[in-house]
């Protein structure tokens, strides 16, 4: 056991899917994986291991922002070894050409987080996705006919903010594709401990023209993501 995840050493898989809400970790080891059992219900952050394709494989909530996701990301890597870890989330999209429902491959994140100045002494480290696994992400995906987007997404530290068209046009304008809150800690733990690491997110509602998806559907549904997340965590 670690702090907040109960499970024994060997029930979590070295290659885990990481959704924010944990209804959507449920919704995913139900209707994707095989031989499945519940390893984790500490505070309701559910984690499941089973099987796909014949390969082990686990999923794990990790609540909402960095805060949280680190806390479930540093304790899979120290206290389980976990050694692929695959984000599938939402985001909102910030460029006209990038729709609801399609699925962004995040290549780097920009963030307004304090926690990499503070390690890194003041400097912006740039955090990367893993090239192998975003390859195989996009090769997946465009076997599947997807239209991929891949690109730059904004970690904010918040959801609600009171200056957030000025803030959202201008990163808009640097080409950032979308924002949502924990893609800069999972690839800054990563790099750390050297494991690899991708987001794989569907954009659920659209910043600039209002269109949105409903919470339901934030739960469930968004299958390309998983199916890609979860092709290439076998791959
Ligand atoms: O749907 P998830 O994976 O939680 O991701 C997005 O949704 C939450 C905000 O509603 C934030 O965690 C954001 O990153
Ligand atoms: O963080 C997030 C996630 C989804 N949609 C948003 O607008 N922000």
């Amino acid at each position: 056991m670690s702090v907040h995840i109960g499970a024994k050493k060997g029930d979590v898989a070295d290659k885990i899917l990481l959704p924010g809400d944990p209804l959507r970790a449920k919704y995913i080891a139900e209707t994707f994986l095989e031989n499945v059992f519940c390893y984790n219900e500490v505070r309701g952050m559910y984690g499941y291991t089973g099987t796909y394709k014949g390969e082990k494989i686990s999923v794990q909530g990790t609540g909402m922002g960095i805060p949280s996701v680190s806390i479930y990301v540093n304790e899979l890597i120290q206290s389980y070894d976990v050694q692929k870890l695959i984000r599938v989330g939402t985001c909102g999209a910030l460029q006209q050409d990038v729709k609801v429902r399609d699925v962004i491959l995040a290549s780097t994140s920009t963030t307004d987080s304090q926690m990499n100045r503070m390690v890194f002494g003041g400097i912006d480290y740039a955090p990367p996705a893993d090239f192998n696994l975003l390859k195989t992400a996009y090769d997946t995906g465009v076997e599947k006919g997807l239209n991929l987007k891949v690109g730059n997404v904004f970690t904010s530290d918040s959801f609600y903010r009171d200056n957030g068209k000025e803030l959202f046009e201008l990163l808009a304008r640097y080409n950032v594709l979308a924002v949502e809150m924990e893609t800069t800690a999972l690839y800054t733990l990563a790099a750390k401990y050297n494991r690899r690491a991708l987001s794989v997110l569907t954009v659920s509602d659209h910043v600039l023209t209002g269109e949105e998806t409903s919470a339901e559907e934030r739960q469930t549904t968004f299958n390309d993501m998983i199916e890609v997340a979860l092709e290439t965590s076998i791959k």
